[in-house]
This record gives C-alpha cells, structure tokens and sequence, in this order.
C-alpha cells in the first residue's frame, strides 16, 4: 500500500523504516537475550549470564540486576526486526512475553491495532487518533490484509468483500473487559459498512438507513449504558447487531437484539458509579417535563439514582436529553 494513501492517519498506523542494528552485531547478542517474570513491568528484559544450581539460569536484567530463574521463566526474545511486527503470528518466538512486547512498543507508538493471525487486537488510546476518516476508509477498501497496516477497517473490509465474492454471510465478535473500546471498534466497523454501502451517494441524507442505525444505537446507550468504575459509558447489556446487505453491497435493513440487560442496576450502584444514563437525562430536564412525570431535578431525592454518583465528567445529561429526544421522536 502506499502510506500517502492514508493521509495523517499513516503515522499512527505503520512505522517509517526504523533504523536496526548491523545483522552480524545483532545475531551474536540475539541468543543471549530474553524476558523474564518481573513484579512491576510483568516481563523485564534480561540477558544469559550463565548455568546456576538447580537446573537455574543466571540472567542480568537490563536495569543491573543478577537474578536466578527456572529455566521454564525464562523466554526467549526475537530478533529487533521483529519490534514492530504487524501480525504477531509471524514471531519467530510466540510467547505471552514476546506479545506483550510488541503490543508495548507499538502502543507507544500510538499504533494500536495489531494482528494475531484471524485476530486484530485493539488497546484503548482513549484519545482520538486521526485514524477513522473517510479517506482512510477509501484507502482500505478492497485492500488484501497483509497489504495494509493492522486496522479495524481492514477486519470490517475483509468481512464485505467475503459478503460480497462468496455470498456468505459473516460475523466480527468483539470481546475484551469492560473499557476496551469494544463498542466504539463496533461503531467504526458499522460506519464502515455504511459508508461503502452509500459511496457515490449523497453523504449523510437524514432519515437514511445508515443514518437510522448510528442514531438507533444513541438511544440504546441512554437506555442500557451506565457509569461505572472502568467505563463512564459502560454498555451494560450484549448486542448482536445485524445488517442486510443486497447482492450489490448496498444496505437494506438491519435489527438490533439485545441480551442481558444489568437489570440490578436500575435499583442498586455500586459507589462511584451511576444508574442508567437516561434518568439522570429526565431530571435534568425542563421543568415541564418534571411536572408532567412528577419528578424533581436533584438525583438525591430519589433512593434508585443516587447510591453512586450522580454526575459524569465532560458529560452534560442536559444535551444528552435533547439528542435522545430528537432521536426518539425521528423514529
Ligand atoms: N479507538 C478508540 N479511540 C479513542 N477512544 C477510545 C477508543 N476505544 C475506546 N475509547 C475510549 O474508551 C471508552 C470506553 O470504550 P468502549 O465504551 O468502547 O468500551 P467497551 O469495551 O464497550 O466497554 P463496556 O464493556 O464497559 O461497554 C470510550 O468511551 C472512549 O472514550
């Protein structure tokens, strides 16, 4: 692929060229070194130092330190060429240490789609990356995998194109702990979807299906997404998602399934966390709407709102009101 196609997005996505180390000075050093198990970083990096008692092996972490490990702790390290790999698949030593590495550097990097094999693993930059524009979009349609840097709209491509050549239909699972970034991973493939089933359309015509699936899921987030400790807009229920394409890849309909709704916390929260999104959206509301649903405006006067806190930061209920209310009344 040519990066240029990618716009700004290319820095975040693919590394330039990074200068490594003359193959001879490398390949020497390459056998000695390793990871092992440390308290703080979880993996440190060591190097062979020699045999101990017991089987054990001498190592030197790289921060000074003499350590005598078993030598099932002990594992080895790729060569550097390997640093930014792209599919950690490839790894010549594939190994809990050796994927935590990767994941590191490229994080750092603030690359953070990586491949393993059928996976892409995705970390949480939680800021916005200039990753998901349109003309990065564009630049992954039709693209074979390995010809693009790892992206979720590479997963989303590979999905349509299959669609479309094979006439089968497909899946893409998201799973990860709660704040992974599942829901938006699952936005950015929706919005994909969207986008190349209306190329060549007029953008964003309200009332477009496309339109009605983004909004659709606002609305849901009012009703089943919450505050919680790991996440200040925690989807607490599993979705299922599907949307129909015709044969020539435009969007006909789709549907929404919802499973498992936290139905416990419409009356309980755990301390620092909030009920639904939607309550906290009603009371702050206008006063009419309070007297028409005879509630008042403070959270505090009412038991099932505030066991928690009642507030989000940089999110204002008021606002969140009037967009759900618009979306409502649209359908
Ligand atoms: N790719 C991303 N770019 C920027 N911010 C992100 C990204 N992914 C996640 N975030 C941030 O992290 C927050 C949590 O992500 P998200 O709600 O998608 O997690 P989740 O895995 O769906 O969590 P839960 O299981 O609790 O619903 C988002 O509100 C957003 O602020």
């Amino acid at each position: 692929m040519d990066l240029s196609e990618l716009g700004e997005a290319a820095t975040f996505l693919r590394t330039i060229e990074v200068e490594l180390l003359p193959p001879q000075a490398t390949a020497l050093d390459e056998k000695k070194k390793c990871w092992v198990p440390d308290d703080k970083n979880t993996y440190v990096e060591a190097t062979f130092k020699g045999s101990g008692d017991d089987g054990k092996i001498i190592v030197e972490t790289i921060d000074g330190k003499s350590l005598c490990v078993k030598e099932e702790e002990v594992q080895r390290m790729n060569p550097p060429e390997f640093d930014m790999i792209e599919d950690m698949a490839m790894l010549t030593h594939l190994h809990e240490a050796s994927v935590l590495c990767t994941l590191k550097r490229r994080y750092e990097c603030w690359m953070i789609y990586t491949y393993s094999g059928l996976f892409c693993v995705s970390i949480n930059p939680y800021k916005w990356l200039p990753v998901y524009q349109k003309e990065v979009m564009a630049a992954y349609k039709g693209k074979r995998r390995s010809e693009a840097p790892p992206h979720i709209f590479a997963v989303a491509d590979n999905a349509f194109q299959d669609m479309l050549h094979n006439r089968e239909n497909q899946s893409v699972l998201f799973t990860g702990e709660s704040g992974a970034g599942k829901t938006v991973n699952a936005k950015h493939i929706m919005q994909y979807f969207a986008t190349m089933a209306t190329m060549g359309e007029p953008r964003e015509k309200p009332g477009t299906l496309e339109e009605q699936i983004k909004q659709v899921n606002l609305i849901l987030e009012a009703f089943g997404n919450a505050k919680t400790l790991r996440n200040d807009n925690s989807s607490r229920f599993g979705k299922f998602i599907r949307m129909h394409f015709c044969a020539r890849g435009k969007l006909s309909s789709a549907d929404i399934n919802i499973y498992l709704l936290e139905k416990s916390r419409v009356i309980s929260q755990q301390p620092g966390e909030r009920n639904y999104h939607i309550f906290y959206q009603i009371l702050s509301g206008k006063k009419e709407l309070h007297d028409m649903l005879l509630v008042s405006e403070n959270p505090s006067d009412f038991h099932f709102c505030s066991y928690g806190v009642a507030a989000v930061e940089n999110l204002d209920d008021a606002e969140e009101l009037l967009a759900t209310d618009v979306r409502l009344i649209s359908y």
